[in-house]
């Protein structure tokens, strides 16, 4: 595609997908569905929530019209607590209201949250109908790439989900303008998260230019989110339902989902939870005799960008260590965590002593 704008492609055969990163691209979308060849006539609904409709939904529902779709609209209060079975019903109520068919498309327009819970719709409704993501947060570089979706439960994150891929997305990086500087924070845990797991020059490139990329400037923006998309897109390519490689994407998210079902989600945002969750799994690559300079340079980053990488002392340490039996990879009895070996590199311990976990989680406790 011209005008700057850069492609990768998550390769899962049949069901392979582009996506799409750049400029200008929300008023492209109808001229993307006409070439894909989208149903005319069968109606499309686009969920978002509050804070996003007022700034891109008009611009997206224009472009599909003058394609000649119809397009309906599903607003959701802004946050994480619409990621639940409550809003998910409002959703197909919506779906059945609009009229969509099997033929009819779901868009999440949107961050993180609009994008599992409306992938969630899509995956359901009619036993699954078509799938687009167009995310809106620099955290949904992540979140609108690889299939997860989900809504969560009061004592566990993203516990009703299912795998489910769109068929595009859509990277419009004008919209991330509008980010406040919190969510810019938050998002920048998961771009960091990605050079973790995966590539030491990009970690070494975000700590450069944290500035840059706090101030939103275009091209570092640009290159950051190319990079963690390309991470993502190889790891899912290469594992799509997480039977093995997968987990490595979930850095930080043991503790990190575990802090923010006990403080009440939304309280803590996904972001923040994780960049102290990566802080914790650095410290565990200390016990098990990694170099002690990973938990270091994991948390300077992070205070550098201005992520928390202290557990907020309220939270009790008994109800983290229980939530923290409901993560997904928990598995016969045993915690599993993802453990960096070096900066860029990790593996997958089945092996780390619970003994350990709430060491850490006292240690990292304001106050200790
Ligand atoms: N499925 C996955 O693989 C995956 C990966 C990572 C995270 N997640 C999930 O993503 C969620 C977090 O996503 P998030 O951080 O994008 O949160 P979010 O969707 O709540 O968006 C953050 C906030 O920014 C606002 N917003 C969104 N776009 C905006 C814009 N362009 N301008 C101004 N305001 C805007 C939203 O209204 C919201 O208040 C969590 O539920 C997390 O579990 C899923
Ligand atoms: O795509 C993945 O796989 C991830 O683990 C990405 C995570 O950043 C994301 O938060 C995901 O939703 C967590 O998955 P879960 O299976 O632990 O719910
Ligand atoms: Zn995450």
């Amino acid at each position: 595609m011209a005008g700057g704008i850069k492609e990768l492609t998550v390769d899962l055969g049949e069901r392979s997908y582009p996506i799409l990163i750049g400029p200008g691209l929300l008023a492209r979308v109808g001229s993307l569905f006409a070439e894909r060849g989208f149903a005319v006539k069968s109606p499309i609904l686009l969920i978002t929530d509050a804070s996003v409709e007022d700034l891109y939904a008009g611009t997206v529902e224009q472009s599909l019209r003058d394609k000649g779709y119809t397009v309906a609209r599903a607003v959701v209060p802004s946050g994480e607590t619409s990621k639940s079975l409550t809003v998910f019903d409002d959703m197909i109520t919506a779906c059945l209201e609009a009229g969509l068919d099997r033929r009819s498309t779901v868009i999440a327009l949107g961050g993180g949250v609009v994008g599992d819970l409306a992938g969630f719709v899509a995956a359901t409704y009619m036993r699954g109908v078509r799938f687009v993501q167009i995310p809106t947060t620099i955290l949904a570089h992540d979140s609108s790439v690889g299939g997860k979706v989900a809504v969560n439960h009061r004592l566990a994150k993203n516990i009703i989900g299912a795998f489910y891929q769109p068929e595009f997305v859509m990277y419009d990086l004008d919209t991330l303008l509008t980010l406040p500087i919190r969510e810019v924070k938050a998002g920048l845990s998961e771009v960091v998260k990605h050079g973790l797991i995966w590539n030491a020059d990009f970690v070494a490139w975000c700590d450069d230019n944290v500035d840059k990329l706090l101030a939103l400037d275009p091209e570092a923006l640009g290159y950051a989110l190319y990079e963690g998309c390309k991470v993502k897109a190889i790891v899912v390519s290469r594992d799509e339902r997480e039977n093995d490689l997968r987990a490595i994407l979930n850095l930080g998210h043991t503790i990190g989902h575990a802090l923010e079902a006990v403080a009440g989600y939304g309280e803590l945002l996904h972001g923040e939870a994780i960049a102290i969750g990566m802080v914790g799994s650095a410290r565990l690559a200390g016990k098990f005799g990694y170099d002690p300079s990973i938990e270091a340079v994991t948390e300077a980053l992070f205070r550098k960008i201005g992520s928390p990488v202290r557990i907020p002392g309220h939270l009790d340490v008994d109800q983290i260590m229980a939530a923290m039996q409901h993560d997904k990879k928990f598995m016969e009895g045993q915690m599993v965590f993802v453990v960096p070996t070096a900066i860029g590199a990790v593996e997958i311990r089945h092996d780390v002593p619970t003994a350990w976990v709430r060491e850490i989680v006292e240690g990292l406790r304001e106050g200790n």
